[in-house]
């Protein structure tokens, strides 16, 4: 039987991202014997090319597309301001490059422990660094993020097909540009590039936008995206022809030329040549194998899976709980079972997407209560010309609990949260309508929405739920077992 001391460290955390950085974090609250791997570069996907760049990119476009409500603000001089696709690209790497500092200077202290390297997993125990040195540890963390995947017949493009890997390098955009995918990146991206002044046409294979479900919602934000380019959506798109001069696009009867296309078709866990194999477990279709979502656990081996690796949770929050609940198994005697937060998804579009808790399905029965509100009328949507999108909301149409909600809305962003805490803390209805509402706020919105489910609610006929599990020491997140 292997002692601890039979093993370089205690922990191999391999990949320095988000999920990476929060395990190293759990890890080092109760070892100094540990390594973070990283093949390069450092800085994390969020801060190099995901997150920030992109948000730095939205505030520059929801900024200069502004002006199109000057005139009726009785502002004049809006046809005079023009955007520096240059300058604009230029703020978005300068401030980028100071969110990748403040990344680094969190593993400046490493020294020796911060190894820079591609990682393949040998067995459950080691773990060989760019095939030269093996490094052996009782338990091993996995957080290898994702990375763009770019449909094979696309490939042809060339420098021409971009990806938000390189987006954000470009010094300039040219004039015409096609964005595939409109999953949240892809929607977030062709309605930056839009806004900025680019001819945009977005092409989906999918009528869903963002991933929302509900059929109000997505046709508030299919109206909001139209309003500034081509939607093409539901149709395979075909790559006609690509010659000096243009790329020809076609889904089913139209096509269109473009000088370059975003590729936003989702991406793919970054596992080519990880060694998962190695590890002697069972991997499905795409060569994954099976994780414990609340242990995050690979089979019974001392191995935990953090992050993107895990496309059903890809998104930044996420990553960093799994990080913790990965560093925290890493070293517990027996791993415990986590609670996961209430899911909630933001796409910072304008106006704003979002998705919490349970999400709307088309086969619901009289279970679940719907009521929502158009913004259309809000009072101070309404005076900042800001009056476009719905909020709908799900509840128990007995007793009322409130189950979840998708939202094309202004200041979308600030209601999900609202909406997100009061699912986690189970309120009900009822009790939401309890609390106070100042005037006059976009939130009176979301009251409006409130007083709409609850007129679908009836009284419970069975006692209130058992109280939260306790909490669990050394974590922010609830402790199952
Ligand atoms: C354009 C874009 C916008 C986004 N916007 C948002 C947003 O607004 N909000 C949000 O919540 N989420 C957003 N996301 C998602 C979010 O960025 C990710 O969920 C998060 O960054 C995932 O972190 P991670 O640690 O899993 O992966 P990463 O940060 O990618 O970390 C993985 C690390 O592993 C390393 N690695 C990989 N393979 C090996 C190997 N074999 N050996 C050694 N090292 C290896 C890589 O170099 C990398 O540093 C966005 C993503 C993109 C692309
Ligand atoms: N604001 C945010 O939180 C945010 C922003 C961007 C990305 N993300 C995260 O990043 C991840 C990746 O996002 P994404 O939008 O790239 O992926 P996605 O998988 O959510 O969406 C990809 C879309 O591309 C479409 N598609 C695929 N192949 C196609 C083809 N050949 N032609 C036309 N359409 C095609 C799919 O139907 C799908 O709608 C997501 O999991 C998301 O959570 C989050």
């Amino acid at each position: 039987m292997h002692q601890p001391h039979d093993y370089d460290y205690d922990v191999l955390i391999i990949g320095a991202g988000s999920a990476g950085l929060a395990a190293l974090r759990a890890v080092r609250r109760r070892t100094q014997r540990f390594a973070l791997i990283d093949q390069g570069p450092w800085g994390t996907t969020c801060a190099r090319v995901g997150c920030m760049p992109s948000k730095l990119l939205l505030e520059a476009a929801h900024a200069f597309h502004r002006r199109h409500q000057f005139e009726a603000f009785g502002l004049r001089g809006a046809e005079q301001l023009h955007a520096d696709i240059p300058a604009v690209l230029q703020r978005v790497r300068d401030e980028r490059d100071r969110f990748v500092q403040g990344v680094l200077a969190s593993t400046a202290d490493l020294g020796q422990r911060a190894i820079t390297g591609r990682a393949r997993i040998l067995d459950p125990h080691t773990v060989e660094i760019d095939g030269q040195r093996t490094l052996s540890a009782r338990s091993l963390v996995i957080a290898t993020g994702s990375s763009p995947h770019i449909p094979q017949e696309w490939q042809a493009l060339g420098p021409r097909l971009l990806t938000t890997d390189s987006l954000f390098e470009q010094n300039d955009l040219p004039r015409r540009i096609a964005v595939l995918g409109l999953g949240p990146l892809g929607v977030e991206m062709a309605q930056a590039l839009a806004h900025l002044g680019l001819d945009v046409t977005a092409f989906s294979s999918s009528q869903h936008l963002a991933g929302i479900r509900d059929p109000q919602v997505r046709a508030a934000l299919q109206q909001s995206l139209s309003s500034a380019m081509r939607l093409q959506l539901g149709q395979e798109p075909r790559l006609l022809t690509a010659d000096a001069g243009a790329i020809t696009i076609a889904a089913g009867e139209v096509s269109v030329q473009v000088d370059a296309m975003l590729a936003a078709t989702g991406r793919r866990p970054r596992i080519a040549g990880l060694g998962l194999e190695n590890l002697g477990l069972p991997l499905n279709e795409r060569g994954l194998p099976e994780v414990d979502p609340h242990t995050l656990q690979l089979g019974q081996l001392p191995v935990f899976w953090a992050g993107d690796m895990n496309a059903d949770r890809a998104l930044l929050h996420e990553a960093a709980d799994e990080g913790e609940i990965a560093g925290n198994n890493a070293m517990a005697e027996h791993p415990h079972a986590f609670a996961r937060r209430t899911p909630l998804a933001i796409t910072f579009t304008e106006p704003s997407v979002a998705s919490v808790g349970l999400t709307y399905d088309d086969h619901w029965s009289d279970e679940v209560a719907i009521g929502g509100v158009d913004f259309a009328n809000q009072g101070r949507a309404r005076a900042g010309l800001r009056n476009q999108g719905v909020l709908r909301l799900y509840a128990k149409a007995e007793g009322g609990e409130l189950l979840g909600a998708q939202l094309c809305a202004p200041a979308g962003e600030h209601l999900a949260h609202l909406i997100a805490w009061a699912i986690a803390r189970r309120a009900t209805v009822a009790e939401l309508l309890d609390m106070p509402f100042y005037h006059p706020t976009i939130e009176e919105g979301l009251r409006t929405a409130l007083r709409d489910v609850q007129a679908h609610i009836h009284p419970p006929r069975h006692p209130a739920p058992p109280p939260v599990p306790a909490y669990c020491e050394q974590s922010s997140l609830d402790c199952l077992d």
